[in-house]
């Protein structure tokens, strides 16, 4: 086949609770797909139900044979306390997808391949937890990276990320697209505008949109009156008063 990956009629949940209700989505080599929609909709379960770390009630998901995989969680899911360097981070990601590098030697040049591309060459022996959350992110996209995935699945990556490394980031992004599908979670629906080629809409189930242009029609299935607007090259959202039922 030639997709990446396929998720076919997707219904999961916890505990038998239907987060996900038939949920279809086909990911190509190349793809940049921003995942939107509202808090509680289903958008991190969505991304569990992708890597496996959930089994889907309902419904199948296939990958292309050998398929490697790069995540980046959301930061807030993450002990900082855990005592382990910056180094250790990035090398635990080859695990992810029984990855080997070969020699100690290729690793560490990896590592700091890695650790240039996201400018922190010098933090390499720090301590996970005496980084910024700005700076913990940028470590867990080198653990994403250091498997050469053909997927790179992002969940909110700029939530933590200071406004100086924010543009840098989605620079990084659309380098790396150009070998490697992207998923990326935001609730920044301007921004995601700006930089993915096509919008999934989660909010129980997904709504896929061929374009990244951010519609009317788009912002329904979020159930909340959004709109964007531009400031200088960064666009905001803003939302109107409403209330949740
Ligand atoms: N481990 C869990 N056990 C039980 N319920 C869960 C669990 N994780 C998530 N949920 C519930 O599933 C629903 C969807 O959560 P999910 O985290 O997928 O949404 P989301 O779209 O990623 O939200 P957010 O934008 O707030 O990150 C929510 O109602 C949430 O409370």
């Amino acid at each position: 086949m030639s997709n990446l990956l396929q998720l076919k009629n997707i219904s999961a949940g916890y505990e038998g609770k239907t987060v996900l209700r038939e949920v279809n989505l086909n990911v190509n080599p190349n793809d940049f797909v921003g995942i939107i929609g509202p808090n509680g909709g289903g958008k991190t379960t969505l991304l569990k139900v992708l890597l496996e770390l959930i089994e889907p009630y309902q419904g199948s998901v296939v990958k292309k044979d050998g398929l490697r995989i790069g995540y980046l969680p959301q930061i807030n899911t993450i002990d900082k306390k855990f005592p382990i360097s910056v180094k250790e981070v990035i090398l635990s990601g080859r695990h992810a997808n029984n990855w080997k590098l070969g020699s100690n030697k290729k690793n560490a040049q990896k590592i700091d391949e890695l650790l240039q591309f996201v400018g922190m060459n010098q933090y390499k022996d720090t301590a996970i937890g005496d980084l910024s959350g700005g700076q913990m992110q940028r470590i867990f996209l080198c653990r994403a990276l250091i498997s050469n995935p053909h997927l790179l699945i992002l969940d909110e990556p700029n939530t933590y990320v200071d406004k100086t490394f924010e543009e840098n980031l989605y620079n990084l992004l659309s380098e790396l697209n150009k070998d490697m599908a992207i998923l990326l979670v935001s609730h920044d629906v301007g921004t995601i505008s700006s930089m993915v080629k096509t919008i999934a809409c989660v909010n129980g189930g997904l709504h896929y949109h061929e374009s990244n242009k951010i519609t009317n029609e788009v912002l329904k299935s979020y159930n909340c009156p959004i709109e964007i607007i531009s400031h200088g090259t960064v666009p905001h959202r803003v939302l109107k008063t409403h209330k949740h039922e």
